[in-house]
């Protein structure tokens, strides 16, 4: 009986971890067939410990695939017209496939301007105008889309999730997160909602899905939700004693029908995603 309990809480957890590493592994094996090999740029401002680990694991898994991946840092003083012609170089170089500038940028620079810069076929996060534009739009054919968004859908379409006609909550209304999760789940005929610091009532207890990236160590508590939710963990923080933990208490697995843990769910999806839009570059575009 108690193995039987354990067994079911286990499949109600979405293992984004191995589901990012069977990505990896085929792509390791698509990199070999492809014509040129992807490379990666990064930019990297100022000297955030953070920043500094997601750039770090985003350059050893691309080197894991096989590609060329560099950091390229700039102080915290850098200048919007530095940047500009680093990119601009970046964009006529053949030998560079994909570009990402690492977020948040310190306060001078204007990060919706400077991602603006990327030739929209190297925006492998999906952010100039053009790119957020498509998915808006809903384009057809292929084109970069934002990495945790795209992640989230991988990992609730391995599940087979199906969320058409579902209240759907966002908690977030980020560029890079809440807005183009927004369009994807829309996309799928969900029934999308988004909530920031301002709304009084989120409606988080009459939600199907909750899609949370507050960065509030377990903000999302059993009593909160409806039973049989679907709870998609974006949030990334440190409780007291430093541990890595996320938006949702892990206590909310006994009510939800899926839940993402953290680590080991939507954070992985989300560099295996950067990595297939990095492969995507030679595949589409080269
Ligand atoms: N232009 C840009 N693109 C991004 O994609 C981007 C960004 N800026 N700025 C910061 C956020 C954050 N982010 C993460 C990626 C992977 C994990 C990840 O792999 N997390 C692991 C381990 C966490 C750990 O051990 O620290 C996990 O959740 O299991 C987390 C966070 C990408 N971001």
């Amino acid at each position: 009986m108690y193995r039987e309990k354990n067994k079911m809480k286990e499949k109600k957890i979405l293992n984004g971890k191995d589901l990012s590493k069977s990505i990896i592994d085929a792509l390791k094996l698509e990199v070999k067939s492809l014509k040129r090999l992807p490379s990666l740029r990064i930019i990297l401002v100022g000297n955030d410990t953070a920043s500094q680990i997601y750039t770090g694991k985003k350059v050893q898994i691309a080197n894991e695939i096989g590609i060329e991946a560099k950091i390229i840092n700039f102080p915290d003083s850098v200048s919007f017209i530095e940047l500009k012609s680093e990119i601009l170089k970046m964009n006529l170089d053949r030998n560079i496939s994909g570009i990402i500038v690492q977020l948040p940028l310190p306060k001078h620079l204007n990060a919706i301007e400077i991602c603006n810069l990327i030739s929209p076929k190297k925006d492998i996060d999906g952010l100039c105008f053009e790119n957020v534009g498509k998915l808006a739009l809903g384009c057809e054919g292929y084109f970069h889309k934002p990495c945790t968004p795209s992640g989230i859908m991988t990992l609730l379409d391995s599940y087979k999730i199906n969320l058409e006609g579902k209240k759907c909550l966002i908690l977030n209304r980020s560029n890079i997160v809440g807005k183009p999760l927004f369009q994807m789940l829309l996309a799928k005929n969900a029934f999308v909602k988004i909530a920031h610091r301002k709304v009084l009532d989120p409606e988080i207890s009459s939600s199907d899905a909750i899609f949370s990236a507050v960065g509030v160590p377990n903000f999302i508590k059993p009593e909160m939700i409806k039973s049989g939710c679907v709870l998609i963990d974006i949030g990334i923080s440190r409780d007291k004693d430093e541990k890595i933990c996320g938006d949702i208490d892990p206590r909310c697995a006994e009510i939800a029908s899926f839940m993402t843990p953290v680590p080991g769910g939507i954070g992985p999806m989300t560099i295996a995603s950067l990595m297939k839009n990095l492969v995507n570059c030679v595949k589409y575009f080269d």
